[in-house]
């Protein structure tokens, strides 16, 4: 159980403690953060509301750790990697259990959440061998007016101290994702943890305690992003930031020094659907990737987009898979559970009024309890209304018939967004040249869009974000090219096989 057993020293009382300098400690503040069960709309947990002071002493013990670490062998780095990923593994039960609790995430999807983490590590401490073992030897004589005296090696070398700061739909895979390159690489990290997810989080992180790294290397401050976001992501000690989530990450590019930053942000992935397409698969996917944990995925289909000749059949297909989609707790596994706030499912239906009120068709009831909301298919959607273009991280999904392939790509290109899309065609040619005209990071061409597997690239255009991730783009991402030049008095030219080379 969370909080119990192993997990018992993470407690203190009522209140989960932070982690820093290898122990778990709490705040002078002698303040905590509620954490709102989703389902009950009741305090489910409380963290700690780390202060200014302690965030300062955390960088403090993050840029000594580094030194130390830095010097540790690769090999030994990845060991420990692997066995903490396989003692998150071991634990996915009360680590899963915090998810179901904090974020309503499904039962079976929460387990899944933290074992496809363990996996995560396990990968990136394998990468890492196999990348950071590698540098390059550039010799002079390739660029024009330069002659053979110059030997030029390169490795990379880690960046210092990490800031990763993830989100709450997946407060342990995307914190990992961040964790695991960072370490393997050389680096130290402090973790600031979703307020919606901090305790699954805080188990987490302390399986990397119990596998054995070096105090002060990873550290995990709790508190309200609102509170102490702007102290962590402003702060000198920070070498590079790491942040997953919503349109804070603008703000917060706009705010941090010059300092490598790796976002990842919303999206408005849209599904094509061509005349030509399966419409079962169409259908099985827009089930899955419109609402899986309820829509609330960066890379949800966000907007369906389906040639008019063929939308009556494919809304009538998605329609009959909604019925059956089943709508209650997170305990009981249900598809569809509530979302994580009472602000989010407030905003969610503001959408939704905006949409009946401009003359949207509603496949089914508008329904609503406490922060449940029944999933919804609104069809015939025009630009005009707010569900067009915003991302409503919930179980709605709006449809827009279009009446040519250029009207669905001009949709998708007209978004601020630019995560994820995918196109539903048999024409291969077709989808090649459709993938090639969506300005996204990303596109799929018959499945929905998703991150995983989780050594793909990942990255979005426009307001989706900066930089890559994806296991290996990652690791490169939380390095830099080091480069040492040994140069020479006299040029020198290897001969091969069959001469030698006079002294
Ligand atoms: N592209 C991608 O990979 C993904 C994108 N997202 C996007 O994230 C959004 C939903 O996630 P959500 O967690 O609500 O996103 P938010 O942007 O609200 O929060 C993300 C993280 O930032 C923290 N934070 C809040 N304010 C600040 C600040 N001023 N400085 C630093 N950190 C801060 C939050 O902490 P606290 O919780 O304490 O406020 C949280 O840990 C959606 O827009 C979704 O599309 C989500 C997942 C993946
Ligand atoms: O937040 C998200 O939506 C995730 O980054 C998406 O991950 P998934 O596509 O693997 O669910």
């Amino acid at each position: 159980m969370a909080g119990t057993g192993l997990f018992a020293e993470i407690l203190d009382g009522d209140v989960y403690k932070y982690y820093a300098d290898g122990e778990w400690k709490k705040s002078s503040s002698a303040k905590t953060v509620a954490i709102i069960n989703p389902t009950t709309r009741k305090t489910q947990y409380k963290v700690q509301a780390c202060t200014q002071e302690e965030v300062n002493k955390v960088m403090e013990s993050a840029k000594t750790a580094q030194k130390s670490w830095a010097k540790t062998p690769l090999w030994k780095r990845a060991e420990l990697l692997h066995k903490a990923a396989a003692i998150l593994k071991e634990h996915k039960a009360p680590i899963a259990e915090c998810l179901v609790k904090e974020i309503a995430k499904p039962a079976k999807d929460a387990v899944t959440e933290v074992v496809r983490s363990g996996d995560l590590v396990s990968y990136t401490a394998e990468e890492g061998v196999r990348i950071l073992g590698e540098g390059k030897f550039l010799v002079s004589d390739s660029f024009p007016g330069n002659e053979r005296t110059k030997y030029c090696l390169t490795s990379k070398i880690p960046l210092g101290v990490i800031l990763a700061i993830p989100p709450f739909n997946y407060p342990v895979n995307l914190a990992v994702s961040k964790i695991a390159p960072a370490l393997i690489a050389g680096n130290s990290l402090v973790l600031k943890p979703p307020t919606q997810g901090a305790v699954s989080a805080l188990h987490m992180v302390h399986c990397f305690h119990l596998a054995g790294f070096p105090k002060g290397l990873i550290s995990c401050v709790t508190g309200k992003g609102s509170e102490i976001g702007d102290f962590l992501t402003m702060h000198p000690g920070v070498n590079c930031i790491s942040f997953t989530g919503g349109d804070t990450g603008i703000a917060i590019s706009k705010k941090a020094g010059m300092v490598p930053l790796q976002m990842e942000l919303g999206g408005k992935d849209a599904c094509i659907v061509l005349e030509d397409a399966d419409l079962d698969l169409v259908a099985a996917n827009i089930i899955k990737g419109g609402f899986s944990y309820s829509g609330q995925r960066c890379t949800a289909v966000k907007v369906v987009l389906v040639m008019e000749s063929v939308a009556d059949v494919l809304v009538d297909k998605v329609k009959a898979k909604i019925a059956k989609l089943t709508v209650g707790p997170p305990e009981d596994d249900c598809d569809i559970t509530p979302v994580v706030s009472e602000s989010s499912a407030n905003f969610i239906e503001g959408l939704v009024k905006d949409a009946k009120e401009k003359g949207a068709t509603f496949c089914q009831e508008y329904k609503r309890d406490g922060n449940l909301i029944w999933p919804l298919l609104l069809d015939n959607v025009r630009p005009d209304m707010r569900i067009a273009w915003e991302e409503p991280f919930g179980p709605v999904l709006p449809v827009i018939r279009i009446n040519s392939i250029e009207e669905g790509i001009h949709h998708c290109n007209a978004s601020n967004f630019g995560l994820q899309g995918c196109v539903f065609t048999k024409d291969v040619n077709r989808a090649i040249l459709i993938s090639d005209a969506m300005e996204t990071g990303t596109v799929q061409i018959n499945s929905a869009p998703a991150r995983g597997p989780d050594h793909f690239p990942f990255q979005g255009l426009k307001d989706s974000g900066i930089g890559s991730q994806g296991v290996t783009n990652s690791i490169n991402m939380m390095t830099k090219i080091k480069s040492t030049v040994i140069n020479l008095p006299t040029p020198s030219y290897t001969m091969g096989n069959g001469g030698h080379s006079k002294l």
